[in-house]
């Protein structure tokens, strides 16, 4: 392993500087430990703006290059490895919080804290995990400054982006998706990992046309045996219980925000959509769904048992793999969850194993035995573990039962009879009561990461694991068992800071999140991470510390003793199940070369200004900046009143992931009474002039307290800027900006810089031909730098409608902008219109070189929407597209046979579907209307660009805005 170097050590303290690594790598991966990062060149002293252009890491050596994404966290960019040319994708997260202006010390570190830790757990979970529809991780740097994620790169697309301008999915095509879904959701749940931002815009598309889920950033583990209690997540895909700040086990959550993921694939929008947010909540809490006509039952079905308000009687991951609509044209089976074969634990454990279990705040190595010793030797365990073992030789045939133990294990991970050894797991999961599926944090995580050394062995030497195992040996250990006890409790073994089980569903359900509670985390969490030697993670080491010894390499003997405890691995079946040993760790990432015309993905600016307004980055959404509510309130409305509904109208943007943390800090920084329960959610997107009131969740309270405050007292920029926090820091970095000549693309945060001043510059070469009467309006309400541009306007004016056209929305202008009109084609044009893999379609020349990527279907395509469209049938008239909407055949009718509901089978209505169904037409509600203007902004003589919804989805509307600007290139 590799010592940090000498250069990174020495360079300017204004630079990123390596982190020492930790001493015995239990807090950390060891990727992180044996890396090191070294910045290409500091930054100039006083700024805060550095160029990172290189990172070294145990991988090698990466250019970073262009920004692809941005998120709540960071940016995500390019990189590609100096040696093999290899591209990934760097996640770049900026250690510590981003806004410190509001805050107290304490309150500043506690949120520091608490980001770190879940960025440690981050890497630490996609290190481990290796699924072929979950985006693997290929090393992870953390510096003074920053962590840097090195993901496999995922170049075929956003799966929001084809929702948003086309709208759903086929049923055949959405059940390709929703198995991938599927299978790695229960790959995760039997790890005991909870995603829990659950979202179409974590769903990437690969170039192979499969899905990749990315951003496991709010994950966490869970236990059968107690609860997680912390909101996470997006409030369009959040369950009601967490609406509700009830506790939950971890994985109903996930099975509610697939729900919707389904939903949303097979409707092309979102079941729970409201502009105002309390009606927002009820709607979720209620969970009465809509479902159009077009939708099967079975899809219907399936989607209904999702989308149960009751947690209890929500669908399992079991009964969605083997739902009807799932196999439905699958005759191989429910999917398989490429969960690896394992056996039941046995001591003594494997300390090369234990070395691996880092990042988690599971403690030292010694912790992490004793811990886990406990759980195995616990009469419990050894209990589920006989009877696992009864129940599999009752149900094996005498014949199998011959062919020795190992086979039960395999059989364990399968289910059907038809493959007793390779088919997809449909048992459920017995939870706390099955050995290998998410008995217990540390046992699941013991597995990952001796699954991972085998990877390890097997890549470096693939020779070294083929050792057969012997016929006949037992692994298991099985005492003899007394008599049933109380379960193992021990659920401080595994808690991570700041999610402190509350011990189960007796608590109130209604809870407070207050200072007391925050207290008592911290010092819970003090208790788990007291600065140690051991605990990097936590307490950040001085940079001048030395690096630790690297450990002791253990693999061989790691590798040797996991043929001691796993049993081997299945063998997959064709077509979709690629055998496992045959798959890489994670996949090899395409070389999709960008010209250097081409435009990256902008962060988007709400996030940004969320992130400053957040000492987790991870932004509360009652947090609603106003320079969020201003993209979206109409210019030249000077009524006051309207003007602060407008204000507080819904963040301009997608899906926001939170936490509840966050909304507990700012509840309590603001004095809300310790007794208001904590109702996290998105910020108000009502366009209705509604007080605060106490009816009114508190953080929708907060949200117009946020918006109250930062109305403008007159009319002039200035002093609306002083009163608006971040809105004022953009508007003072914006003018720096502008002297310095740059354009208006400038963080508070110290991160990276790139190319994208260069590319806003390139992208000016468009549009000369603005029309004399295209004028900016003046200016209403705030805005935030990312939808600012220094550019004239009759460049935007070319922006706008070269975005427009792209994204193939009408328009006509109309004064100082445009009014547009979108309606998605909802006849998905993969199977009928796209051209062949062999035939792709070249990018065609925009001007500005930018190039969107689609790839859908098991073949490849960089296509640009204009080239897409051209493909396409001319958009689809209205009275066609109501007509589609009965039509059920549509959808399926080149694979399967939909049944018609009247003489659809018994199993086709699902038991226990309680929402309601609405055979309404939908069609309507698809066509989405907005206006969007470019305004003059006083003082700093820049133009910006203002959003404003007629009619619609608010959930499209926000995306369909973000992708604009994202796409604008302000
Ligand atoms: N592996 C990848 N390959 C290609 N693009 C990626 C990859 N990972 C992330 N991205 C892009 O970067 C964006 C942000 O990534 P990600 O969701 O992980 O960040 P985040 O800060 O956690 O976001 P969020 O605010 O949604 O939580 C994604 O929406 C996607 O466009």
């Amino acid at each position: 392993m590799r010592q940090p170097s000498s250069h990174a050590r020495t360079q300017s303290r204004y630079a990123d500087q390596p982190t020492p690594a930790p001493t015995n790598g239990t807090q950390h991966t060891d990727t992180s430990r044996s890396t090191t990062a070294t910045s290409a060149h500091a930054s100039m002293p006083g700024t805060n703006l550095r160029r990172r252009t290189t990172i070294d890491a145990q991988t090698g050596h990466w250019d970073l290059g262009k920004t692809i994404g941005a998120g709540s966290m960071g940016k995500v960019k390019l990189a590609r490895n100096k040696e093999t040319g290899e591209q990934v994708a760097v996640k770049i997260i900026a250690k510590g919080s981003i806004d410190g202006e509001h805050r107290t010390q304490a309150e500043r570190e506690r949120a520091d804290h608490s980001k770190e830790i879940r960025t440690a757990r981050e890497a630490a979970i996609v290190t481990l995990v290796d699924h072929p529809y979950i985006c693997g991780m290929r090393d992870v740097v953390r510096t003074n400054y920053h962590w840097y994620m090195l993901f496999e790169h995922v170049d075929g697309g956003q799966m929001l982006d084809y929702i948003i301008s086309h709208g759903r999915l086929k049923e055949k095509q959405a059940r390709k998706f929703g198995r991938q879904i599927a299978s790695a959701l229960d790959y995760c749940h039997r790890n005991s990992i909870v995603h829990r931002d659950l979202k179409i815009e974590n769903i990437l598309i690969s170039s192979g046309g499969d899905i990749k889920i990315i951003d496991f950033g709010l994950s966490n583990l869970f236990s059968p045996k107690s609860y997680l209690k912390t909101f996470c997540g997006s409030l369009y895909f959040a369950a009601p219980e967490l609406l509700q700040a009830k506790q939950y086990t971890g994985p109903e959550v996930d099975i509610w925000s697939f729900g919707i993921v389904l939903y949303v694939l097979v409707c092309g929008k979102v079941p729970f959509d409201d502009q105002s947010m309390p009606q927002l909540h009820a709607k979720i809490k209620r969970g009465s769904v809509e479902y159009p006509p077009w939708l099967t039952p079975e899809c219907r079905g399936l989607i209904a048992r999702m989308l149960n308000t009751n947690p209890q009687e929500r669908a399992t991951m079991h009964e969605i793999m083997n739902h009807p609509w799932m196999m439905k044209g699958y005759p191989g089976g429910p999917p398989d969850n490429y969960l690896p074969a394992r056996k039941p634990l046995q001591l003594p454990l494997d300390p090369a194993v234990i070395d691996k279990m880092t990042g988690f705040d599971f403690g030292p190595a010694d912790v992490i035995t004793s811990q886990l010793t406990k759980v195995i030797d616990s009469d419990d365990y050894q209990r589920a573990v006989r009877t696992a073992e009864i129940r599999s030789a009752q149900q094996t045939p005498e014949l199998e039962r011959k062919r020795g133990v190992f086979d039960f294990y395999k059989r364990r991970n399968s289910t059907t009879s038809r493959d007793t050894l390779n088919t997809p797991s449909t048992e459920a999961i017995q939870l706390g009561n099955d050995p290998i599926n998410a008995y217990h944090p540390l046992i699941s995580v013991y597995y990952l990461a001796a699954e991972k050394i085998e990877r390890e062995a097997r890549e470096t030497n693939p020779g070294a694991l083929a050792m057969p195992q012997e016929p006949g040996e037992n692994p298991l250990k099985i005492p003899d068992l007394p008599a049933p006890e109380p379960a193992y409790t021990n659920s401080q073994a595994y808690e991570m800071a700041g999610e402190k089980p509350t011990g189960g569903r007796t608590r109130p359900r209604a809870r407070t999140h207050g200072e007391d509670e925050m207290q008592e985390r911290m010092q819970n969490l003090n208790v788990n991470t007291a600065p140690s030697p051991t605990n990097p993670a936590i307490v950040e080491p001085n940079v001048d510390q030395q690096a630790p010894a690297p450990a002791p390499t253990r693999k061989e003997s790691g590798a040797a003793s996991l043929l001691r405890r796993l049993s081997t691995r299945r063998s997959k079946e064709p077509a979709d199940r690629v055998p496992r040993s045959e798959r890489p760790s994670h996949p090899p990432p395409s070389l999709a070369v960008f010209s250097p015309a081409e435009t990256p993905r902008k962060s988007f600016s709400v996030r940004r200004t969320r992130e400053r307004d957040s000492s987790t980055s991870r932004q509360a959404p009652e947090a609603a900046p106003a320079a969020q509510g201003a993209l979206l309130s109409p210019p030249g409305t000077a009524d006051a009143t309207s003007e602060k509904a407008k204000t507080r109208t819904g963040a301009l943007g997608r899906s926001i992931s939170v936490n509840s943390s966050d909304m507990r800090r700012r509840l309590t920084r603001r004095g809300v009474s310790e007794g208001t329960s904590m109702r996290p959610q998105m910020m108000s997107t009502s366009s209705h002039d509604q007080k605060p009131s106490m009816d009114q969740p508190a953080n929708a309270r907060e949200a117009a307290s946020d918006v109250e405050s930062s109305r403008p007292q007159t009319g002039s920029v200035a002093s609306r800027a002083k009163s608006l926090g971040h809105g004022r820091r953009e508007s003072m970095q914006a003018r720096r900006a502008v002297r310095r000549g740059d354009t208006m693309r400038t963080s508070g945060v110290p991160e990276e810089t790139d190319q994208d001043v260069q590319d806003d510059m390139d992208g000016a070469n468009a549009g000369n031909t603005s029309p004399t009467g295209f004028k900016p309006v003046y200016l209403k309400g705030v805005f935030s730098v990312s939808t600012t541009s220094s550019k004239p306007i009759q460049y935007i004016r070319a922006d706008i409608i070269r975005v427009l056209s792209l994204l193939g929305v009408e328009y006509s202008e109309i004064k100082g902008g445009f009014r547009c009109r979108h309606a998605p084609s909802i006849k998905p044009p993969m199977d009928e219109t796209a051209p062949s893999a062999a035939q792709p379609l070249s990018p065609p020349h925009d001007g500005g070189g930018h190039r969107r990527k689609i790839s859908f279907g098991g073949f490849t395509r960089n296509a640009d929407r204009e080239a897409f469209r051209a493909q396409q049938p001319p958009p689809t008239p209205r009275t066609k597209l109501d007509r589609s909407y009965t039509n059920t055949d549509e959808d399926e009718s080149d694979d399967e046979q939909p049944t018609p509901t009247a003489a659809k089978p018994d199993s086709a209505r699902v038991a226990g579907e309680t929402s309601t169904h609405v055979q309404s037409d939908l069609g309507s509600s698809m066509v989405l209307k907005f206006e969007i203007f470019v305004v003059k902004v006083p003082l700093i003589g820049l133009h910006g660009i203002q959003f404003k919804k007629i009619d619609g989805g608010t959930w499209q509307y926000k995306n369909m805005a973000q992708t604009i600007l994202n796409d604008l290139r302000l």
